[in-house]
């Protein structure tokens, strides 16, 4: 079944810290209409990313948006998120064990239609693809095509574009099946926030 907080299409936007205003670009970020947060940090200061990671569990509560740690199953679960799985990181099983039925796991499939089948059998609440562009934030991460968001309908599980997405180029994915686009850089590297992100959203078909 698919989880309330991805029932809905929209903009996943994913931090670019660490940065001094995080909490208040999220809040621009939700207030041009974003659905999903990821809290993508790097650094290892635990306590500066507790810290961060529960004001902003609180303030997606507030905004009935989803929020999902990168990478940590522990910090996640610290905050009662959900949290997001690429090749290097945990394995879904024992992340489904620490947080539950209801957090939101989704997973990084790149261009790999078999691990997005494999994970989606192994109870995947989203798979992610890309990059579909190019991304100054990861300048070599894995290249995919549309093409795999068509294929992956079959799988009926939501699917995540990533990777250089831009108000002007994210039509193709959203058409070839995305039901969420993330983005770093075409929001938060932005001087006005909650309009890159209301653009975004506005590309989605309203509730
Ligand atoms: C929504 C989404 N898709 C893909 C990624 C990339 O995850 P990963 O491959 O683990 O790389 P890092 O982001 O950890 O550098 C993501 N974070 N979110
Ligand atoms: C984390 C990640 N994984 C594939 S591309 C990417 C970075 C996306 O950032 P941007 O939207 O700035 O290209
Ligand atoms: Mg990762």
């Amino acid at each position: 079944m698919r989880h309330p907080l991805l029932a809905r299409p929209g903009l996943y936007v994913i931090t670019d810290g660490p940065r001094a205003d995080l909490v208040a670009a999220v809040t621009a970020a939700l207030a041009g209409g974003a659905r999903l947060v990821q809290y993508r940090d790097k650094t290892q200061d635990a306590a500066r990313r507790a810290e961060e990671a529960r004001a902003l569990a609180a303030l997606c509560a507030r905004h009935d948006a989803g929020f999902i740690v990168n990478d940590d199953v522990e910090l996640a679960a610290q905050v009662a998120a959900g949290v997001h799985l690429g090749e290097d990181d945990a394995d879904i099983a024992a992340a489904r064990t620490r947080l539950g039925d209801s957090a939101v796991i989704g997973v990084s499939c790149y261009d790999d239609f078999d691990r997005a089948r494999s994970l989606a059998a192994r109870g995947a609440d989203y798979v992610a693809f890309g990059a579909f562009y190019p991304s100054s934030t990861k300048p070599a991460a894995r290249r995919a095509t549309p093409e795999l968001l068509r294929r992956a309908a079959a799988l009926d599980v939501p699917r995540v574009a990533i990777g250089g997405i831009t108000p002007e180029n994210a039509g193709p994915l959203i058409e070839a099946g995305a039901d969420f686009v993330a983005v770093i850089s075409a929001v938060f590297g932005t001087g006005d926030i909650t309009r890159a992100a209301s653009r975004f959203a506005s590309l989605f078909p309203s509730p």
